[in-house]
């Protein structure tokens, strides 16, 4: 749980002329300092290797905040606390340098040595900079240190604890703060709240009233620009790995017994421990890859996979995956969790579909109709709400036919433009210490030993990669996966104020 304080930091982001901080992490800083939300004493250094000035890197800021209104006086005051550092990751002078001015904005914004390093650079860096941080004392200080590390966390289980190893070394655990995007959003978050805060859910949570769990994450966009990162990713490890398990895993916990970093990660651990582990050979039943082809998408042609840049021409990673997973405990065996994630199919829509048993004795199956189930549809994006799909008798029919009514309520309307980003709220987490939603290394781990059987099952080509349309939802034989259990893909399409 969080006190209302406002956290007073230096916030050190490493790799500050980059992608990610331009789209994401300015505008998030802004919106906290808009609300507040963060004491006015802040300071954020820009660290990067291009020769810039702090008027440069200010401009870069202002144009990445440019799409919140906000007065110029409220723009400059916050552009006022950044500054930049132009360093050389490999060598040693630039950190010395850089905990000088860390020292020097301390003393002018009197801030007590609370630090936060966000390292928004590749990879490979991540275990350099962790160790030279600590080497040069840059996070020994009077205040607090907390490390923020993007994905990847590793590419599979042996580069995880590599990498976890070099940062364990500079830094606790209750330092490292490892981002998963998805834990920031705010229908991700509600998930625990749905479940542990309504009495008519929890009872049926479980294999007793509960057929199926579908969870959907799929994007119209290509790969586009990052070819050279997906090429060594694809699907199953840019966003299975995470994302996908992630929710998996608040959707199937236990209730903590308290609602704690502590206790909230260990149920998770948990549901990780308890996902049934597959062999090599096992992949192809429970597992579909596939990698989009050309097709023609809001009236363009957009090109295959691999015509994209930086894409192998006889690339065989996949942009695509479906796949069923089992949690064998006590409250979920033999319920599946059906999960979908991939590019360029027909929307961008990331949606829970929880699909209740039939009842045991429908006295209505008599009628010309067909019965549907119970459906909570929990829509994380980019509509954010919650559907109830109930039966209801037909108005005006007389002979009791039932039509399924549903429920909505709508997130967006009562909160629509302060739908806080995933990084405002994790960012501000981390400065007040708060772990719960970023992945504890056991986590991490668990998660990669399940990743990893599938990836070599697919490097050993033990299942087919499957091309599917450009627009589509992709191939088939993700349809197959469900039908052969009697299941379906329920649609994700619909948009809430279209219900
Ligand atoms: N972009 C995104 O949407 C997402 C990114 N991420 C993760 O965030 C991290 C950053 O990604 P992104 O912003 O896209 O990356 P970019 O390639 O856009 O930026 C890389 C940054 O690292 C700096 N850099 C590179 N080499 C050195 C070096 N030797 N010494 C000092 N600085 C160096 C670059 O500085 P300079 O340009 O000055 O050379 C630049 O600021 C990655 O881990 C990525 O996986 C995660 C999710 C989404
Ligand atoms: O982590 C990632 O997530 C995005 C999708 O995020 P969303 O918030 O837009 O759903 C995905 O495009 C990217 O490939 C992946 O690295």
């Amino acid at each position: 749980m969080k006190t209302k304080v406002n956290p007073k930091a230096v916030i050190v982001i490493f790799g500050a002329t980059g992608d990610l901080a331009k789209r994401k992490l300015f505008i998030s800083i802004y919106r906290l300092f808009l609300s507040q939300k963060i004491d006015e004493g802040f300071a954020v250094v820009g660290v990067g290797r291009r020769p810039w000035s702090n008027d440069e890197f200010r401009e870069t800021v202002k144009k990445s905040i440019q799409s919140i209104a906000s007065s110029e006086t409220e723009i400059e005051s916050f552009l006022s606390h950044f500054y930049y550092h132009q360093f050389e990751v490999l060598e040693p002078s630039s950190y010395i340098e850089l905990g000088n001015l860390l020292t020097n904005l301390d003393n002018h914004y009197l801030i007590p040595g609370n630090r936060v390093f966000f390292l928004a650079m590749a990879p490979e860096f991540f275990g350099t900079i962790a160790k030279q941080l600590k080497q040069n004392g840059l996070a020994d200080t009077e205040g607090w240190s907390r490390i923020v590390i993007e994905k990847p966390f590793g590419h599979d289980l042996p580069s995880a604890i590599e990498l976890n190893d070099e940062i364990r070394e500079a830094f606790s655990e209750n330092q490292i703060y490892r981002i998963d995007h998805y834990l920031g959003k705010e229908m991700v978050q509600n998930i625990e709240v749905i479940r542990f805060a309504n009495a008519m859910f929890e009872p049926l949570w479980n294999n007793r009233f509960i057929s199926n769990i579908q969870i959907t994450s799929s994007e119209i966009l290509g790969v586009e620009d990052r070819g050279k990162y997906y090429e060594n990713s694809g699907a199953l490890k840019d966003m299975v790995q995470n994302h996908m398990l992630q929710m998996a895993a608040l959707l199937a916990m236990e209730p903590p017994i308290k609602l704690t970093t502590e206790e909230i990660r260990s149920e998770k651990v948990k549901v990780f421990k308890a996902l049934r582990k597959i062999d090599e050979n096992e992949v192809k039943d429970y597992f579909v890859r596939g990698q989009y082809d050309a097709g023609v998408m809001n009236g363009e042609e957009v090109p295959a996979y691999r015509n994209e840049n930086n894409v192998a021409p006889e690339s065989q990673t996949e942009t695509f995956v479906a796949g069923k997973l089992f949690i064998d405990n006590f409250r979920w065996a033999g319920v599946p969790f059906y999960i979908r994630t991939g590019k360029r199919m027909a929307t961008k829509s990331t949606k829970i579909i929880v699909q209740f048993s039939d009842i045991p004795m429908n006295l209505y199956y008599n009628t010309k109709e067909t019965m549907s189930p119970n459906l909570l549809i929990i829509h994380i994006q980019p509509d954010e709400g919650i559907t109830l799909q109930l039966n209801a008798k037909r108005s005006g029919s007389d002979e009791g036919y039932t039509k399924p009514i549903q429920l909505t309520f709508n997130n967006n309307c009562v909160d629509c433009i302060n739908t806080p980003e995933a990084y405002e709220r994790l960012i501000y987490d981390c400065m007040l210490g708060d772990g719960t939603n970023f992945t504890h290394w056991d986590e991490v781990k668990y998660s990669w030993s399940f990743v990893d059987v599938i990836s070599k099952a697919w490097d050993n080509n033990l299942a087919p990669l499957t091309n599917y349309r450009s627009g589509s939802m992709g191939p088939n034989e993700a349809d197959t996966l469900l039908t052969v259990d009697g299941h379906k893909w329920w649609p994700v399409t619909d948009r809430l104020n279209e219900n």
